[in-house]
């Protein structure tokens, strides 16, 4: 299995070092529009195989698409990360230039790959990659629920004192403030969280996990990779080994939840064929308004970009 990461970044960088020493796929190839940046991060991840014991080979590349030919899988992480004081969405104009530009590149190289995109406003740059890719829309997916998940869940682990492995949860909607966490669907290795916390903590745990992204930005000066760059690579694994794994993912919604033409984060099955099937879950009359404020959100971004276009 060969996959390509583009954009050598933080987010990049992290995503190919998960993918090379875990094994998942057997070729990554990284890319990055800054000379000489990707061909040292990915001799850098080759170097440490003997050290970590992997043989996943590392390929870098400054912008030479015929490298990535023939990729399964390709991650888009190129593009600018916000800075204290911007919203995910005062990216759209620079990163959806980035994002239209390198799709561009990979439909070419490589037409039956599927493509997972990273780079933010995430739910909206989901969107433009589909329509420069002309793919069917189970082939081009957006990372951010595992993201948001995984936040959610360690700061319910932290609250419990438990494990996070035994944190289970779901989370729909699109990747800004407006996503939606479920606590209905929230378990602690089978028993529903509401049982093991009370409501004001818990609803405390919500509200971090909305701002969970700004409260990095906040701290470093620019966003999160550890677990951005995890997640994506996590999405990548169910791919190219055919898990059928559950997670919530940004995909073009097509009557699913009452909703068509939005691009949302919604709880699907992943596997060799990309978006294998959505899960329609039966939401209540709360959960169904915040998801449709959600949903007003990302098409209010969504219009910025057809505007623009
Ligand atoms: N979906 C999510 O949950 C998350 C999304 N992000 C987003 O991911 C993106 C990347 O973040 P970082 O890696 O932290 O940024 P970074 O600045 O560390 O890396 C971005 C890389 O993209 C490269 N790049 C720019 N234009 C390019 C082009 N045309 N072709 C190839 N490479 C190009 C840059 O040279 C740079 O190396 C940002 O848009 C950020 O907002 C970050 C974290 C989580
Ligand atoms: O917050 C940001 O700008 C990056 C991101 O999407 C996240 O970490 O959730």
């Amino acid at each position: 299995m060969k996959v390509t990461v583009v954009g050598a970044g933080n987010v990049g960088a992290t995503c190919a070092d998960v993918l090379a020493y875990r094994e998942i796929a057997n070729e990554v190839v990284l890319v990055d529009i800054k000379e000489g940046v990707a061909e040292g991060k990915a001799l850098d991840i080759w170097q440490k195989a003997p050290i970590n014991l992997y043989d996943t080979r590392t390929v870098g590349s400054t912008n030479d698409y015929e490298k990535t030919a023939d990729s399964d899988v390709v991650v888009i992480t190129s593009g600018l990360p916000r800075k204290p004081g911007m919203t995910r969405d005062d990216l759209i104009s620079t990163n959806a230039g980035i994002v239209k530009s390198v799709t561009e590149q990979v439909v070419k190289h490589s037409p039956e790959a599927i493509i997972i995109i990273v780079s933010n406003p995430l739910d909206v740059m989901t969107y433009q990659a589909h329509l420069t890719s002309k793919f069917q829309r189970t082939k081009v997916m957006g990372m951010a629920g595992i993201l948001d998940t995984a936040r959610y869940r360690a700061f319910l682990a932290e609250e419990l004192n438990v494990s996070p492995k035994d944190i289970q949860a779901v989370l729909m909607g699109g990747h800004g403030d407006t996503m939606v966490p479920l606590p209905r669907y929230t378990t602690v290795a089978g028993i529903p969280v509401t049982e093991l916390i009370d409501s004001e903590k818990l609803d405390a745990i919500i509200e971090r996990t909305k701002f969970g992204g700004g409260e990095l930005v906040k701290l470093m000066g620019t966003s999160a990779w550890y677990a951005p760059g995890s997640a994506a690579a996590q999405m990548v694994e169910a791919i190219v080994r055919d898990q059928k794994r559950v997670f919530p993912v940004c995909i073009k919604l097509d009557g699913e939840y009452g909703i068509n033409d939005c691009y949302l984060g919604v709880p699907v099955i992943l596997g060799k064929n990309g978006v294998e099937k959505v899960i329609e879950l039966d939401l209540n009359a709360a959960e169904k308004e915040l998801l449709e404020t959600s949903r007003k959100h990302v098409l209010e971004v969504m219009s910025v970009l057809e505007k623009n276009a």
